[in-house]
């Protein structure tokens, strides 16, 4: 399993994964698309990666706005699973809007 990473590390990543944020215990986004249906697109498209990446993020959705976290549940905290995750879910949003 991987490791949760330091608080330095996060801090780190952090810094090449513009409009998140968070610390070693969770990183999250909050994104508005369009409209509500455009919302569901882009969750919809996230489920397939995080099927396949067999990672899943926690996913808040009001009317248009998506709040994405991602956090190794079974690691208990931030790991290089959950970095990957937010680059896939970056590509999804930069490709909706
Ligand atoms: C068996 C399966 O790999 C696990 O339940 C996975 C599924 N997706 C997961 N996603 C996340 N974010 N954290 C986990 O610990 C996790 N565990």
């Amino acid at each position: 399993m991987a490791d949760v990473l330091t608080a330095e590390a996060v801090e780190q990543e952090l810094g090449g994964l513009a409009g998140w944020s968070g610390d070693s215990s969770g990183i999250s986004r909050t994104v508005e698309l369009a409209s509500f249906p455009d919302a569901i697109a882009v969750v919809d498209r996230v489920a397939v990666v995080a099927e396949e990446l067999d990672h899943h993020p926690d996913i808040d959705i009001r009317w248009r706005t998506l709040t994405f976290r991602c956090v190794t549940h079974s690691a208990g905290g931030v790991t290089v699973r959950d970095l990957a995750l937010a680059r896939r879910i970056d590509e999804i949003v930069r490709s909706a809007r």
